[in-house]
């Protein structure tokens, strides 16, 4: 009985109808997510969605304003400081001592950490060309990125949370980098990124969430994204007659008409949907192909999505 129990491995990160309302804003409307060991798990969202808010409560730097969450099996708003010992966190600006030299800020944080990550922080400086003499406050931009993220990584975290980890970051580097966080997923670590790269997150990430004005309204595996979603376009005879609704499971995410094309993001679309359309009286021409994660995105995000197809395709 024993050895089942112990073979569940618990998500490493939970959370339940997250909500934070600030004074002129809901910046969190009710978040449901759950993250499993091992995983590249990246938050897409436009400016504004909501990602920073909920990596600070994952992070216990903000209290929600109602919801649970779990980080590590800890819970981040009782015990900020065990979860923030547990993790690696990478935040959009990140706020380093300007007055210290690299070295010194990798011995102050090393303090907080076992002897291992002294050398693992020495190492990764020289990895990435930075004098350990050198003031913080001397760094360009992209070498305080990466002053940021080797103190994230020196402890060796199992769960490496990171806002827009990669900007500053020149191609060379942010390449590297990026293969690092699938290596890490491959020895059961996981990583959670909020990004705006697509291309990037189409690199790294196995699975998506998608994040518009303060809900997360679609989690899924990449793979399943590529095959899931589709971009169909119908010509039509009259751009103003109405065309009978998709049958479920399909789920049109927009619908845009230009002159007397149709173009459509659906979810679920099958072979005999295609027929059907195909057959509708006024229709003249059908394509479909498998929708760019761009795409998927734009559609998400667009505003057109209402509550209820949101909620369905989460
Ligand atoms: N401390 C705060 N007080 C009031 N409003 C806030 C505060 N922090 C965030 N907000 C608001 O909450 C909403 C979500 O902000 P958040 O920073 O989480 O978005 P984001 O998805 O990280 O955006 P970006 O991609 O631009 O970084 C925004 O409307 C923002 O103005």
């Amino acid at each position: 009985m024993n050895t089942v129990k112990n073979s569940v491995i618990n998500p490493v990160i939970t959370a339940e109808s997250l909500t934070m309302h600030f004074r002129r804003c809901d910046a969190l409307r009710g978040v449901d997510l759950s993250i499993e060991p091992g995983t590249v798990f990246a938050l897409l969202g436009e400016n504004g969605a909501g990602k920073t808010t909920l990596i600070r409560i994952l992070t216990g730097y903000q209290k929600p304003s109602s919801g649970s969450c779990r980080v590590c099996d800890l819970d981040p708003t009782r015990d900020p400081l065990g979860v923030r010992r547990q993790i690696g966190y990478v935040s959009d600006s990140p706020a380093l001592y300007d007055w210290m030299t690299v070295s010194q800020i990798g011995g102050f944080t090393a303090s907080f950490y076992d002897d291992a990550f002294r050398n693992h922080f020495n190492d990764s400086i020289v990895k990435y060309e930075i004098r350990p003499d050198q003031k913080i406050r001397s760094l360009s931009k992209g070498q305080r990125a990466k002053v940021a993220l080797s103190l994230a990584v020196a402890h060796d975290p199992a769960l490496l949370i990171m806002d827009e980890p990669t900007s500053g970051l020149d191609p060379k580097v942010r390449r590297s980098f990026l293969e690092s966080m699938i290596d890490r997923a491959a020895t059961g670590r996981t990583v959670f990124l909020a990004s705006h790269q697509i291309s990037e997150v189409e690199r790294v990430a196995d699975t998506v969430g998608i994040m518009h004005q303060g809900r997360i309204c679609f989690v899924a595996p990449l793979s399943e994204l590529r095959e899931s979603f589709s971009e169909v376009v119908i010509d039509v005879e009259d751009p103003l007659r109405t065309m009978p609704p998709l049958p479920s499971p399909a789920v049109v995410l927009s619908e845009e008409t230009e002159g007397r094309q149709r173009e459509l993001i659906v979810r679920h679309l099958k072979p005999e949907m295609i027929a059907a359309i195909r057959e509708t009286p006024g229709v003249i021409d059908i394509r479909h192909r498998v929708a760019t994660l761009e795409e998927v995105f734009i559609a998400c995000t667009s505003g057109s999505l209402s509550t209820d197809t949101a909620e369905a395709t989460a």
